[in-house]
């Protein structure tokens, strides 16, 4: 076999001889969070979030005065003091259960395949654990945004990323996206084992499970994104697979951002509507989260518990993700290996 330089007398590049090849690299992708739960710390990750076209959908030369002028001068003292709350010894509950699921899939998969993880915001940046990746050698890459409903503004925006990073690459590995999984049924199969036994263990039996996803604006429905139909089929598909005939499920959306309308209905109104009719014992879960986060442990577990409590509710329990317990890692294990055949 030929290659480029044969039949000249020029040198091969130093590099040609040495560069490992024949990799696999997968790449777990979260949100984002702050380094710190402090103002100043919060104020560059929500500059870098709220500066993103597909997470805030409005002309820059609108956006960006309202977002320097209002919102990064109000917003992070208040964030920051939100996630001091949830705060844990390993940093950001969303980065630490991340790592962990990166860590803990790593033996599942074997040698062939080098796990690493990422944050769209802040850090450690797609970019910087894709070059990682190409530089212990892996030439095919399959992405995973962690999102089991795809939205533009969580799933695409990773690939957006991790596209500009490849734009200024001579030698690019392949590279694979992993599809939205909101109806796979490895993933209503964890669900339905976890969010069941979790049920299972609590004190009391609650009258109502809701199931709360991230809201969205109301317009990117309308503007064609399948995300609230993800979210209602995962509804319905796990509302069926629990099978639990003595609760009543309902699918809310929280995390309510900026004055249009978002996806309803909103999962604080449905707090206080619930126990206003007469539901005292309520369980809440948030199947769209693949961790832990800021919006699970203090809007909801927090903020949720007030808001249903000040309303007359009386028992309330907030659920935890799947995170990086059994029936989510044999469920990334199973789609990841789905999503590499062929390449191992
Ligand atoms: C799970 C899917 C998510 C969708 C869809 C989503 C859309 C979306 N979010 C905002 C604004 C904010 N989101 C914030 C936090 C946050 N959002 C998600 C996930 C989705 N967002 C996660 C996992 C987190 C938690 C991050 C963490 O560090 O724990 C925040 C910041 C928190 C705060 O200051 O209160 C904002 C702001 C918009 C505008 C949007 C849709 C267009
Ligand atoms: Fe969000
Ligand atoms: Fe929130």
């Amino acid at each position: 076999m030929t290659d480029a330089f044969s039949g000249t007398d020029q040198q091969l590049p130093a590099d040609h001889i040495t560069v490992k090849s024949g990799r696999v690299g997968l790449l777990l992708v979260n949100l984002g969070t702050p380094e710190a739960p402090e103002k100043g710390a919060v104020r560059r990750y929500l500059g870098e979030f709220l500066s993103d076209k597909r997470v805030i959908e409005i002309p820059s030369l609108l956006w960006q005065p309202i977002l320097r002028g209002i919102i990064l001068n109000t917003r992070p003292a208040k964030s920051a003091a939100a996630y001091r709350k949830v705060w844990s010894e390993r940093g950001s509950p969303l980065a630490a259960i991340t790592a962990q699921q990166a860590e803990l899939l790593q033996p599942r998969l074997g040698d062939g395949v080098m796990v690493e993880w990422a944050m769209r915001y802040g850090n450690p940046s797609i970019p910087a654990k894709l070059e990682a990746l190409k530089q212990a050698g892996c030439d095919r890459i399959l992405l995973a945004p962690l999102y089991p409903q795809y939205c533009g503004a969580t799933s695409a925006t990773v690939v957006d990323k991790a596209s500009e990073w490849l734009g200024d690459k001579r030698s690019q590995p392949a590279m694979r996206t992993l599809p939205p999984y909101y109806d796979d049924p490895a993933y209503i199969s964890a669900l339905t084992k976890d969010i069941g036994g979790q049920l299972d263990t609590l004190e009391f039996t609650p009258e109502v499970l809701l199931l709360s996803f991230h809201g969205m604006p109301q317009r990117t429905l309308e503007l064609g994104d399948p995300y609230h139909c993800h979210c209602q089929k995962t509804a319905r598909l796990l509302e069926t697979a629990l099978a639990r005939s003595d609760i009543r499920m309902r699918a809310t959306f929280q995390s309510r951002f900026g004055r249009a309308k978002w996806l309803e209905p909103a999962t604080d109104a449905v707090l206080a509507e619930e126990a206003a009719k007469g539901t005292r014992r309520l369980a809440i879960a948030a199947p769209g989260f693949s961790a832990d986060c800021l919006e699970t442990l203090e809007e909801l577990a927090i903020q949720g518990r007030e808001q249903f409590e000040a309303a007359g509710g009386k028992q309330f329990a907030a659920l935890e993700c799947l995170n990086a317990r059994e029936p989510g890692m044999a469920m990334l294990e199973a789609i990841m290996r789905r999503e590499l055949a062929g390449w191992l």
